[in-house]
């Protein structure tokens, strides 16, 4: 499984000195499980396991190469080799003081340049990326810039989240050839002695770093700058074995000092302290990023495999034990000014398609979610009060349908009244007669009644009637019964309620719109405001590049000056 830091261990082979002390091999590897045994008696597991006889090629396509896919990614790595004098950390990393080229020996870093460069060459937009190199070494807690022959003494800056070193030389590399060159004058410049562990002892820790960035193109928007550090570190000692004295003893309690300020940051991490002593030493400030911070890691630890080295050997694996559980969490390193670019770019283009889709009076394509849900929003709407006002249509024609009814009703109410009165003023007439008339026959009663009501009463009510189109307003006789009146009344009431309330919630409806309405052409004029801003940004843009233009050119021919100043020196 991929993990942010990985810890393997590689054991040189035993040396001249070992085998002439007659030393005995003390450690067992078992490659299959990265388990090494010391001493028949103490365990480790590790990420892997390197016996003696692993070669160089094997370490870097096994372990180093991996990180190309990291740093390719945009994320920083960072390869740190640690051990014992001797043990052959700079051996495995290729800080030796020589060009890199025999094939055998290369260690690590020349073979990662050469990968990189092979990869920058084999992708589809080699002219986006651009790579430079620097090299320092941490002497007596002090940053010494190597890429100068004044070994200029550097400093940092920054805080507890990270750091920088003023004004470090870094060198632009086109090729393997420029790279190598620089790693060579670094290797030359790197203070060393010669002990009785190590006839080339680096006596201090020596960074190389890669810092690979990626611009974006058209045919690919991803932009990056991420940082590759080798580190190799100055090999921990014991003073009465390197027979060290004056000078390079001083030097030996300094490294030791300088790992054990290392050893406690470890210890830190690994007990998640709340306080980690980055700040304590140089050394734990530039390796920040590298052990619980922003990288991926390999933490490669150096041993010898001989008995008389054993004490040495447990002390590293036990070191490198505690590594392991440092956690890391690297995370993509963006060029914040070509994503602002990029943003911009994708941010014109969706306006730009936007402008043209609203000229053709279309939704834009390129609307946002919220855009869209407010469009179906919109057509939904419309389909209900499409609903809704046939309904209401319907209900109208009810309505006139009744009110006809209600007027026949009414009509006929009135003529009945008038009759009622009519028969009330004839009957009381008949009474008279009656009353009068004694001795009438009866069928002289029927007559003069008759004469009075009868024909009158007929007639009205057949032309009440007869004014009512039964067909078309689709009642039977009943309907005109006075006493359905109030039934009728309740019922008109109801449909005048209904529509009331439906032309409120109309009224609400078209409110709601014409908000909607407003809101959207709020928005278009946001939306033409962020253009013109977009468009301020583009040309402030242009004027940075043109400025950054300006000052590399400068600071290219400053560099060339400086060279010639050299060179000049030199031949004199
Ligand atoms: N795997 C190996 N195969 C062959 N030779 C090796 C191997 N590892 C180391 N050596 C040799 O052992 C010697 C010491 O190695 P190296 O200088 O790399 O050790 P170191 O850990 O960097 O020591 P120091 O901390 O003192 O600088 C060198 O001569 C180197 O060539």
């Amino acid at each position: 499984m991929e993990t942010s830091l990985r810890v393997i261990v590689r054991a040189r082979p035993m040396n001249a000195r070992e085998m002439k002390e007659g030393a005995a091999r003390c450690v067992e590897y078992f490659d299959a499980t990265g388990q090494i045994v010391i001493n028949g008696a103490s365990t480790f597991a590790y990420d892997k396991v390197y016996p003696d006889t692993v070669d160089q090629e094997t370490i870097y396509t096994q372990s180093a190469h991996p990180m190309l896919d990291h740093v390719f990614g945009g994320f920083n790595a960072t390869i740190l080799a640690y051990g014992q004098t001797g043990s052959g950390k700079t051996y495995t990393m290729g800080t030796e003081d020589s060009d890199g080229t025999d094939e055998l020996r290369r260690g690590i870093i020349p073979r990662l340049v050469d990968n990189l460069f092979k990869r920058i060459d084999d992708s589809t937009v080699p002219e986006a990326y651009k790579v430079t190199v620097s090299m320092y070494e941490i002497y007596g807690d002090h940053i010494y810039d190597l890429l100068r022959p004044d070994k200029v003494k550097l400093t940092v800056h920054g805080d507890e989240k990270s750091c920088k070193i003023v004004n470090l030389t870094s060198v632009p590399v086109s090729d393997l050839k420029g790279a190598l060159k620089q790693l060579e004058i670094g290797c030359h410049y790197r203070t060393k002695a010669s002990t009785a562990m190590n006839a080339m002892s680096s006596r201090s820790h020596a960074v190389f770093t890669i810092l690979l960035e990626k611009a974006a193109v058209p045919s690919d928007e991803s932009s990056f700058a991420a940082k590759l550090q080798l580190v190799d570190l100055a090999g921990s000692e014991r003073l009465k074995k390197t027979e060290a004295a004056g000078h390079v003893m001083r030097e030996g309690i300094s490294i030791n000092g300088g790992l054990l300020i290392l050893s406690q940051v470890i210890t830190a991490l690994v007990t998640k302290q709340s306080y980690v002593p980055y700040r304590t030493s140089a050394l734990t400030r530039v390796l920040q990023d590298s052990l619980g911070g922003n990288s991926y890691t390999i933490f490669l630890a150096c041993i010898s495999p001989a008995d008389t080295n054993a004490q040495e050997t447990l002390s590293t694996l036990r070191y490198a034990d505690r590594a392991k559980q440092i956690k890391n969490k690297p995370i993509i390193n963006k060029n914040p000014k070509a994503e602002e670019i990029s943003a911009l770019r994708a941010q014109i283009k969706r306006l730009e398609k936007e402008n043209s889709d609203l000229k053709k009076g279309i939704a834009p394509s390129t609307a946002a979610p919220e855009q869209i849900s407010n469009t179906v929003e919109i057509l939904a709407l419309k389909d209900e009060l499409i609903k809704k006002d046939e309904d209401i249509r319907n209900k109208c024609i009810t309505l006139s349908d009744c009110i006809v009814r209600l007027n026949a009703v009414t009509n006929k109410n009135v003529r009945l009244e008038s009759e009622k009165s009519k028969l009330a003023t004839a009957l009381t007439g008949v009474k008279q007669i009656l009353e009068n008339e004694e001795m009438l026959e009866p069928s002289d009663v029927i007559h003069l009644v008759s004469q009075l009501v009868g024909s009158e009463i007929e007639t009205t009510l057949i032309g009440d009637d007869e004014n009512i189109d039964e067909t078309q307003v689709g009642m039977d006789e009943s309907i005109y019964d006075a006493e359905r009146l109030p039934e009728l009344q309740t019922q008109l009431d109801a449909i005048e309620k209904e529509i009331a309330l439906k032309d409120a919630n109309r009224e609400k409806e078209l409110e709601t719109q014409k908000e909607f309405i407003e809101a959207m052409q709020q928005r278009e004029e946001e939306r033409t405001q962020l253009a013109v801003k977009v468009g301020e940004l583009e040309g402030e843009i242009a004027k940075l590049k043109n400025e950054t233009r300006k000052v590399n050119v400068a600071s290219k021919l400053a560099e060339e000056r400086r060279q010639k100043v050299e060179r000049v020196g030199k031949t004199t």
